[in-house]
């Protein structure tokens, strides 16, 4: 079995990427996985770290101005022809696009070639890449039931759920505790602004922590600041007494899901699904430049729902930030609720109904049967 999975430009179209790779592996040992991104080098570092193969593709984001639209048309054209040639020498069964401007130029190779194509969709409002795209391939899967609405044009949706990782699902606290140095007792707020960081969110967490030293001696942090908040970051913490874990990236975000009693984030859809898929209660702050405003909509998914709350990134203050978590934490059946509520509107099976379809559509159905018989 071969198949090129192609997209990036951000964590969150990668992550469900190399969830899915990581699922067809288990079941087909012999596959060859290949992954079309883009020029990011962490992008590249996650996908070759996973063992998979990494090929760039020629690709600029869509913009406003007139230059940005002739760039983007541009490099899309020029990343058509790369991936014309990259994809029929490699001949895969099928190509999987997983949103963003990279995945644009591998789908329309595999359309021009013959070769089945799907999307994978994590957010509520799609991308522009897979509302264009959807037309062309075969089937889109998606996380959300109102992501129908915007895929008329194509022949088959399926709600599968974002594919979540493996040792996201599986990690376990006490591990966790020991390769964070922090304490078991304690509880664990988890600060994340994306694959990106987000240094709004970095800023004023960062002005709460002389009143968390003060009142709160209870809880520790992790906290993923992103490449530019966090010399500053680690600064900050070093002049406390609060107990934390600072790093840029976090490869195992499994370990800090494993032990986060309560998440500060951003509404990505992928650190949605996964938070949903473990049940962690969480005070998202929309990113409000994404396009659509799109983040605020996946938010508004897990809140309409009663597991967390949304704060605009205007109405953020270090005050507020303390009441939400208070407000959390010191209400052990209303925690308690937000947990079940949370968990219950996770998909953690989706990696596998994701790849259920493709075997399908490949045509691969009988081979694993038989490999699970075996
Ligand atoms: C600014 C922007 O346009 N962001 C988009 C981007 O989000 P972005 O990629 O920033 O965020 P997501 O929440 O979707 O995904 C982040 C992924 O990176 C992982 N992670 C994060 C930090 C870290 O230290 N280690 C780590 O592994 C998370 O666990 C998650 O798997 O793509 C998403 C999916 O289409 C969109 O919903 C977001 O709106």
């Amino acid at each position: 079995m071969k198949i090129i999975f192609a997209g990036g430009g951000t964590g969150g179209h990668l992550m469900a990427g190399l969830s899915a790779a990581e699922e067809i592996l288990s079941r087909f040992h012999e596959a060859e996985i290949v992954f079309f991104g883009s020029d990011r080098k962490l992008e590249k570092r996650c996908v070759e770290q996973k063992g998979f193969r990494y090929r760039q593709v020629r690709a600029k984001k869509w913009g406003k101005s007139i230059q940005q639209i002739i760039t983007c048309i541009g490099s899309t054209v020029l990343g058509i022809f790369d991936s014309l040639f990259a994809v029929r020498n490699f001949n895969p069964d099928i190509v999987v696009g997983l949103g963003g401007y990279v995945s644009v130029a591998p789908v329309i190779a595999a359309k021009l070639l013959g070769i089945p194509s799907v999307l994978l969709e994590q957010n509520v409002i799609p991308g522009k890449a897979n509302r264009f795209l959807s037309r062309w391939v075969d089937e889109v899967y998606c996380h959300w039931r109102g992501s129908l609405k915007w895929f008329t044009q194509a022949k088959v949706v399926r709600v599968t759920g974002t594919p979540i990782r493996k040792d996201i699902l599986s990690s376990k606290k006490m591990r966790s505790v020991e390769k964070f140095g922090l304490s078991a007792s304690k509880k664990t707020i988890l600060i994340t602004g994306g694959s990106q960081g987000a240094q709004a969110i970095n800023e004023t967490f960062l002005r709460c922590l002389p009143k968390l030293e003060s009142l709160h001696n209870d809880l520790q942090i992790i906290h993923c600041t992103g490449e530019y908040g966090y010399e500053t970051a680690k600064a900050a913490y070093k002049q406390t007494k609060i107990e934390a874990f600072v790093c840029s990236y976090l490869d195992d975000m499994g370990a800090a899901f494993s032990m986060a009693d309560i998440i500060l984030c951003r509404a990505g859809a992928t650190t949605i699904a996964e938070i949903t898929a473990l049940g962690i209660p969480a005070i998202l702050i929309p990113y409000p430049y994404a396009a659509d405003n799109h983040q605020y909509w996946n938010a508004m998914e897990l809140v309409s729902n009663g597991g967390g709350y949304l704060l605009q990134q205007l109405d953020v203050t270090p005050e507020k930030i303390m009441e939400l978590i208070a407000d959390i934490l010191d209400n052990k059946e209303k925690y308690d609720r937000m947990r079940m509520l949370n968990k219950r509107m996770g998909i953690p099976n989706a990696s596998s109904n994701v790849v259920d379809n493709i075997c399908r559509l490949i045509g691969l159905k009988s081979a694993q049967i038989a490999l699970i018989a075996g």
